[in-house]
C-alpha cells in the first residue's frame, strides 16, 4: 500500500524537492527511489537534483535571508512554535512515515517525532535570548559593544537513522538565529524531510527559509561547500565524509559543524548495580537496532561482574522482538541496508574468529533483520573494538583496573559518548574527567536531551548541538567601537 494511503493526511507524502516555497522535481525530471528496508518494497521516489537546483535553492535562501534576519525574534519565536505544534498534531503521520522508510519500531519513531520536536520549540523560545555584551574600554570615552548576527544561509546534510531530529536539531537553530538554510536529506529517508518541508510552509515560515534539495549526494554537497554565499555548513554523518566536507569548505572558509561517528566504551566497575547497567546498556545499545551514533559500541566489564553480568545481559537481549516497525511489539527493526548487514557480519565473523564467543544471536535472520547479539570475550585487536559497528551487536570486553578501563577506552580516535556505571561518587567523577569524550553517562544509559550540549571531540566533530551552545553556531560576534580605545 501507498505510504500516503496509510497517513491520516495523505497530503504529508511529498515526493517533490522544497525550493523557495515550490514543490519541484528535478530539472532532468530524474528520480530515485525509495524503499522500506523491511519489506524491501519500494514506497515512493524523489527527485535526483544536483549543483543547479542546489544553487536555486541557495539563492532563493540567500534572497529570503534579507528579511527573515530583521524580523524580530518574537516574529521567528512564533512561526517556530507554529511548526512544532503541527509537527505534534501530526506526530502519528511523520512517525509512520519515518518507520515505513527508516525502519525503526513505531514507538521509537514516535519518541524521535517528539524529541525533533522538542529542539523547535526550545530554539523558539531561545531566540528570544540572543544577548550582546557591553566590554570596558581602555579609554575613559570608549565603548565596546559585541552584537551577535546570524551567520548567513546555511547547508545542513543530515543521515538516515534520525531523519526528522537530526534536520530540526540544525534548522531550528539556524532560524532562531535568523539564518535560513539549504537541508539535504539522506537519500534513504527523504519523506521526513519533506513532510517537515510541507509543515513548516504550513506555518508560514516565508518561502526560501526552508529548502529541502533530494539527490545526488556528492554533486549537492560540492555545491553547497563550494557556494561562496552559504557560510555555515552543519553535517551529521560518517567520518569519512565530514572530512571530506570539511576540505572542501576550506575553499570559502566557512564555518562548519562535524557530528560524526562514534566507538562508545560503556564501562561496568565491580561496584556498580548491575540491573541497572544491563537496563542502561539496553537503551544505548540497542536503540534504533544499534545504529546510534551514540550506541554502546564497547561494553567493558571488570572481572568481579563479567560473568554475572554477561548472563544477564544474555537474558534480557533475548527479549527482544526483532521485525517490521510497524509490528506491534517489535523493539528491533531491519538494518537499513545490505551494506550495514555486511559490515556487522564482518565484524561479528571477525570476532568470532579470533575467540570471541556468541552468548545470544550473532546472525541474519532474512533480508535486513540480524539478531540481537551478545559476543563474549572480545578483545581489543578485534574490528569490533575498533570501528563503530551501528548494528545490534554487543561485545564483552573484560578489565582488572581502572587505569586499564580508562586507557581501552580511550584508545579510540573517535571521541563522542561514554558510559560509566558505579556505585563510588569518587570513581565516577574521576573516571568521567579521565574519559576523552564529549558526552558522560554516568549511571546513565542516555546523553541525548534538548537542553544539554551534543557532540563529540577528536574524529567524532566539531561544535555542539542542542542546548544554549547549539543557538551560538549560527551567530557571528560582531564588535562595535565607539569613540577612543
Ligand atoms: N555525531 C552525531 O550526532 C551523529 C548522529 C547521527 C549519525 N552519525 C554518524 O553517521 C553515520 C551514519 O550515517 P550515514 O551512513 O548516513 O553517513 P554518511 O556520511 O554516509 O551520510 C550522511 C549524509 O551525507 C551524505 N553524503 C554522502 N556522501 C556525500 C558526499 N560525498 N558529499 C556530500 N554529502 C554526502 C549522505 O547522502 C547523507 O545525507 C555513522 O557514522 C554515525 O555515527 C553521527
Ligand atoms: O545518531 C545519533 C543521534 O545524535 C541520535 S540522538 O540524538 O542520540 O537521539
Amino acid at each position: 500500500m501507498s505510504i500516503a494511503k496509510q497517513l491520516k493526511d495523505p497530503s504529508l507524502f511529498a515526493e517533490l524537492c522544497y525550493i523557495d516555497g515550490k514543490w519541484v522535481g528535478a530539472n532532468s525530471a530524474a528520480i530515485i527511489p525509495v524503499d522500506n528496508p523491511a519489506t524491501g518494497e519500494i514506497i515512493g521516489s524523489v527527485p535526483k537534483c544536483g549543483a543547479e537546483e542546489t544553487e536555486a535553492a541557495i539563492a532563493a535562501a540567500d534572497m529570503a535571508f534579507k528579511s527573515w534576519r530583521r524580523k524580530t525574534a518574537g516574529e521567528r519565536a512564533a512561526l517556530l512554535e507554529r511548526w512544532f505544534d503541527l509537527m505534534i498534531a501530526n506526530g502519528d503521520d511523520l512517525a509512520r512515515i519515518m518507520t515505513l522508510e527508516q525502519g525503526k519500531p513505531l514507538a521509537e519513531a514516535r519518541g524521535e517525532i517528539v524529541y525533533g520536536a522538542s529542539f523547535v520549540k526550545w530554539f523558539a523560545e531561545e531566540a528570544r535570548r540572543i544577548y550582546g555584551e557591553t566590554i570596558p574600554a581602555a579609554s575613559a570615552d570608549g565603548r565596546i559593544i559585541v552584537q551577535k548576527h546570524p551567520i548567513g544561509v546555511v547547508g545542513a546534510i543530515t543521515p538516515w537513522n534520525f531523519p526528522n531530529a537530526m534536520i530540526t536539531r540544525k534548522a531550528a537553530p539556524a532560524l532562531a538565529a535568523g539564518c535560513t538554510i539549504v537541508i539535504k536529506p539522506a537519500e534513504f529517508t527523504p519523506f521526513s524531510a519533506l513532510a517537515l518541508g510541507i509543515l513548516a510552509e504550513r506555518a508560514g515560515i516565508p518561502n526560501g527559509v526552508i529548502n529541502i534539495v533530494t539527490g545526488q549526494a556528492a554533486e549537492i554537497g560540492r555545491a553547497l561547500t563550494s557556494s561562496p554565499v552559504v557560510r555555515k555548513l552543519t553535517f551529521t554523518g560518517s567520518t569519512r565524509v565530514g572530512k571530506m566536507l570539511m576540505e572542501q569548505c576550506a575553499a570559502t572558509v566557512k564555518r562548519v559543524g562535524l557530528e560524526l561517528g562514534g566507538n562508545a566504551p560503556f564501562l561496568i566497575f565491580d561496584d556498580a548495580d548491575l540491573d541497572a547497567a544491563v537496563t542502561g546498556v539496553m537503551t544505548s545499545k540497542f536503540r534504533n537496532g544499534g545504529q546510534t551514533c551514540v550506541c554502546a559500541n564497547r561494553i567493558l566489564v571488570q572481572d568481579g561482574v563479567y560473568d554475572a553480568f554477561a548472563e544477564k545481559l544474555a537474558a534480557a537481549t533475548s527479549k527482544l522482538i526483532v521485525g517490521d516497525g510497524l509490528s506491534e511489539g517489535t523493539t528491533v527493526g531491519p538494518m537499513i541496508n545490505q551494506a550495514a548487514i555486511a559490515k556487522i557480519q564482518e565484524h561479528v565473523d571477525d570476532a568470532t574468529s579470533n575467540g570471541a564467543a556468541v552468548v545470544v544471536g550473532g546472525g541474519l535472520r532474512s533480508g535486513l533483520f540480524y539478531e540481537p547479539t551478545i559476543l563474549r570475550d572480545a578483545t581489543v585487536d578485534m574490528k569490533i573494538a575498533k570501528e563503530e559497528t551501528f548494528g545490534p551487536v554487543a561485545p564483552l570486553f573484560r578489565f582488572s583496573t581502572e587505569e586499564q578501563a580508562v586507557a581501552m577506552s580511550n584508545d579510540t580516535p573517535f571521541g563522542l559518548a561514554s558510559y560509566l556505571y558505579t556505585q563510588n561518587i569518587s570513581r565516577a567523577f574521576r573516571v568521567a574527567e579521565a574519559l576523552e569524550f564529549g558526552m558522560v553517562g554516568i549511571n546513565a544509559g542516555s546523553v541525548s536531551t534538548t537542553a544539554a550540549p551534543f557532540g563529540g571531540i577528536k574524529e567524532s566533530g566539531l561544535g555542539r548541538e542542542g542546548s544554549h551552545h547549539g543557538l551560538e553556531e549560527f551567530l557571528e560576534l560582531k564588535t562595535l567601537h565607539l569613540g577612543g580605545i
